[in-house]
């Protein structure tokens, strides 16, 4: 069965069961696509149903949510949708990015016209409209990158960072977390495409996301909401990879036992428990992090779990918890004032919400970590971490440095 998509443009949504798709990236006919995908799975989608950019402010989650129940109704039968799979992430689906400052303009929604998604070994694909699907165009090399400073170079981002752990010493604030841009440019259109499947191979662990020209691999869960449950990644503290298995080793248990990396990552973990026990009827919060090692860095990490205690959707959740002191600081406010103060730079969408969303409320959100914002030849590459009031400047830039190569090696490969 199929029904009608939104009021104005009514459309027919169709989500049948296919067999194994094989590489879901590998399915992205054209350049500029939708993808969340981790360990092979996840969703991907291609063409526009509808799209809106959302206005900034601090109602803008509240607007987002009221946008999507005219989409797809609010709590609608499985049948209304035309989803015979019945599982999240199966029926419409609304990939979404929101800006770290909700007062900067660029937060969008999209419904693609089709999404192809894999979970568990169940396949499916969802189509809107009656239109023909677009037919694959090849994948296109960027050609050879060049990089250049971005809002501010290396040096005076240190002198911020300074400027930033002095304010914390004088006690205005606990934890602030600053980033840089670098940008990139290509000698030819920069082929999303290509930077996922590269992405994901390098980074499987991590989501590999692309919603509107932001592209990356995050390895920070927001929060996956599947029914009653949700689940959360909570990263601060970072050391670089070592030289072999046994420098591996010591940089990870120097991590762990680093004063200013647990006080950061407690940080972290109090703002998400903070913001999730109202929501939830019961949270699970470890003692103490684990060591989350990735090719690039190793970072202390918090699997946090949760039974929400009412119907609040996962982008209720998103806006409860947004924007949490790993990418903000403590106390939140005054971190923020800080930022817009010193970095002087629009983070656009880095660090905000990135995601999905599907017409029951289910969905995944990670923060935008270790991105890019991709405009045509160009792109814009996010990195940082968090500053305490012992932090060096010089370990500080290594760190973000550290970050950078994971878009620095979807563009170059
Ligand atoms: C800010 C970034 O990462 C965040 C900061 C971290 C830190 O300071 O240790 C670790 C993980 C993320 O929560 C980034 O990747 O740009």
């Amino acid at each position: 069965m199929s029904v009608a998509l939104g009021t104005t443009r009514p459309l027919p949504v169709r989500t049948t069961p296919v067999g194994d798709p094989g590489d879901l990236l590998a399915s992205l006919p054209r350049t500029a696509p939708y993808a969340w995908v981790r360990n092979g799975e996840g969703l991907v989608g291609w063409g526009e149903a509808a799209r809106v950019t959302v206005p900034p402010g601090p109602g803008r989650f509240a607007w987002a949510r009221r946008w999507l129940a005219t989409m797809f109704g609010d709590a609608p039968a499985y049948d209304d949708v035309g989803d015979a799979v019945r599982t999240p992430g199966s029926g419409p689906v609304a990939f979404g990015s929101f800006t770290f400052d909700e007062d900067a303009a660029g937060s969008v929604l999209v419904v693609p016209r089709a999404v192809l998604a894999r979970r568990d070994g169940r396949a499916w694909l969802t189509t809107i409209g009656d239109a023909p699907l677009e037919s694959f165009s090849p994948l296109r090399e960027p050609g050879r990158i060049t990089y250049g400073d971005g809002s501010l170079s290396a040096l005076q981002w240190e002198h911020v960072v300074a400027r930033a752990a002095r304010r914390i010493r004088d006690g205005e604030l606990e934890k602030v977390v600053l980033a840089r841009d670098l940008v990139a440019t290509a000698e030819r259109p920069i082929d999303v495409r290509l930077l996922l499947n590269r992405l994901a191979r390098r980074y499987p662990e991590c989501y590999t996301f692309s919603v509107a020209g932001l592209v990356g691999a995050t390895p920070e869960l927001l929060i996956r909401r599947t029914g009653q449950e949700i689940e959360s990644l909570v990263l601060a503290g970072t050391t670089a990879r070592g030289t072999g298995p046994a420098d591996d080793l010591a940089r990870g248990a120097a991590l762990f036992a680093s004063p200013k990396d647990r006080h950061e990552h407690e940080c972290a973990i109090a703002s998400v428990r903070q913001t999730l026990a109202p929501l939830c009827s019961s949270l699970d919060t470890p003692d103490e992090p684990e060591l989350l090692m990735l090719p690039n860095v190793q970072h202390l990490a918090s699997h946090v779990t949760g039974r929400l205690a009412d119907g609040a959707s996962v982008l209720d959740v998103v806006a409860a918890m947004h924007p949490t002191a790993a990418v903000g600081g403590t106390p939140t406010r005054t971190a923020i004032q800080v930022i817009r103060e010193l970095e002087g730079m629009d983070r656009a969408g880095y660090a905000g919400p990135v995601g999905w969303i599907d017409a029951h409320g289910d969905g995944e959100w990670g923060i935008a970590l270790r991105s890019g914002l991709i405009q045509g030849r160009r792109a814009r590459l996010f990195a940082g971490g968090g500053i305490m009031g012992d932090s060096d400047p010089a370990a500080e830039l290594a760190e973000a440095q550290a970050k950078f190569r994971v878009m620095r090696y979807a563009l170059e490969g």
